[in-house]
């Protein structure tokens, strides 16, 4: 059976009309040429708009180490680990930059199943959709008599309903492409180890038409696969050698190292993380990509200042800081993640949707207070809502008086990224913004991946970029 991209599910949120009624509700509050959307012209957007979140983007990007290597060495490391061998574009004003992406279009004519189903969870999915292989924990189900080296069709569950261990799974499932067997399914479910780990399932095939690599193609610390906007956001908050910079939400580091690799290592980072578990990945990132000017604490961002100045340590600086401490801040801090994708199952309720903008306003007051005159502080988001995005900064300007809005796009222009395929529009202008300045400035915030129409659907994950000078 032969099977094509038409076949992907068309909403990733299996279970809730109410969140979709709010992005649809949140669709009738912006503008388009000055009117707002009738409610069949939002419907018609949203659905569209749940279909993106579905698809993988169709580049793949690395950024690359530049503390110590650079893009033609990486490039070689691609080319020679990596079957089929990509295509490889690196662009001489983006040092840390290349696109990987296949020579051929395999998405055009789909691609022929086996008959035999190794069944995956939904995150291990996203990945494989990403050009991933399959890692055994990923694995919920394989038939029996499966052996490394037999040909299987590989199949992500959409509903969360496969138990670990299943032999055959007839629920939701999508297909994801086609591999080869490294595993036994005694290793994978019997008592052999705790905790499987290695590649399970080797990709050939993919129907998501990317090119099948993963971090492992390359020597630790070389670079790591991250979306490009994502690669823009650290460009434009451009921290300099020597500079103090807090990175506030930092975990897993992703960005953390791409600061310290734009300081050269000069300066001090600050990098601060709640959630104690995700601190040794931080440092491990940290010393995998050779940063050696960072400093990790692990505390609530929110409580980063100090409100009584006996309790500073200035040296070595310690958090809580005394206000006015940092040249450049990065709050990339937690959101509802809906611009992540692809998305094979979301479950987030309504109540989830809506409780991200209390903190990310408490967090957005600590980033303004600690930031100095003259500073810069660049806010981020992964997510799509009005929210969360434009209504912030609305929010923001009005707060805080002392704040300017800058012009991402400009600044784009200014750091000559305009032809490594950095695609963006400008933010929305909103019914129920309140600020005068927002207004005017609306034109200055950058939403990465879809026009402002929300239509036409570009091929990037979604982020979110604002810069804000004191
Ligand atoms: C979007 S992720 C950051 C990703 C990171 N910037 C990167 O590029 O690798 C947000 C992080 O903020 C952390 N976080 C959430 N609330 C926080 C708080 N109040 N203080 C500090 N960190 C927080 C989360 O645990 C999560 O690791």
């Amino acid at each position: 059976m032969s099977c094509s991209l038409s076949d992907y599910p068309k909403s990733p949120f299996k279970f809730d009309k109410e969140v979709r009624e709010i992005l649809k509700a949140e669709l009738q509050k912006v503008l388009h040429d000055d009117q707002f959307l009738t409610e069949i012209e939002a419907q018609e957007k949203l659905n569209s708009l749940l279909e993106w979140f579905c698809r993988a983007p169709k580049n793949t990007f690395f950024r690359i180490n530049t503390l110590i290597t650079d893009a033609d060495t990486v490039t070689n490391y691609i080319k020679k680990n990596c079957h089929p061998t990509p295509s490889v574009s690196i662009y001489p004003d983006f040092p840390e930059l290349i696109t990987v992406s296949n020579p051929w279009n395999s998405t055009k004519y789909g691609i022929i199943m086996h008959s035999v189903e190794v069944i995956v969870d939904a995150t291990c999915g996203a990945a494989v959709m990403r050009g991933a292989h399959v890692f055994a924990p990923g694995v919920v189900g394989i038939p029996h008599g499966t052996k490394p080296g037999d040909f299987v069709s590989v199949f992500a569950d959409a509903s969360k309903k496969c138990k670990k261990g299943s032999t055959t799974f007839n629920g939701e499932k999508v297909y994801l492409g086609n591999g080869i067997i490294k595993m036994t399914r005694e290793y994978l479910f019997g008592n052999i180890t705790k905790y499987p780990s290695g590649i399970a399932v080797k990709m050939t095939e993919l129907l998501s038409g990317v090119p099948i690599l993963s971090d492992t193609c390359l020597p630790k610390g070389f670079g790591l696969l991250q979306n490009v906007p994502s690669i823009v956001c650290i460009k434009v908050l451009d921290p300099q050698p020597g500079e103090t910079v807090l990175d506030m939400c930092a975990a897993p580091g992703n960005k953390t190292t791409h600061i310290a690799a734009l300081m050269k290592n000069q300066g001090r980072i600050i990098a601060l993380e709640k959630i104690k578990s995700k601190i040794e990945k931080l440092q491990n990132n940290c010393k995998d990509f050779s940063v050696k000017n960072v400093e990790i604490f692990c505390i609530d961002s929110t409580k980063a200042v100090a409100e009584d100045l006996s309790s500073v340590k200035i040296n070595p600086l310690c958090p809580p800081f005394p206000e006015e401490t940092f040249d450049r801040i990065l709050l990339d801090g937690p959101c509802s993640g809906l611009g992540q994708r692809p998305q094979i199952f979301n479950s987030i309720s309504p109540a989830e949707l809506r409780s991200y903008v209390p903190l990310q306003r408490k967090l957005f007051s600590t980033a303004v207070r600690l930031l100095k005159p003259s500073g810069i502080l660049v806010y981020s988001t992964c997510t799509i809502t009005l929210a969360e995005n434009e209504n912030m900064v609305a929010w923001a300007l009005k707060t805080h008086s002392c704040l300017e809005l800058q012009s991402v796009p400009d600044r784009i222009e200014s750091l000559g990224l305009q032809d490594a395929e950095v695609k963006y529009s400008v933010g929305f202008p909103v019914e129920d913004l309140q600020s005068e300045l927002a207004k005017k400035d609306f034109f200055t915030w950058a939403r990465f991946s879809v026009q402002t129409n929300m239509q036409k659907l570009l091929k990037h994950s979604w982020i979110n970029i604002y810069i804000f000078s004191s």
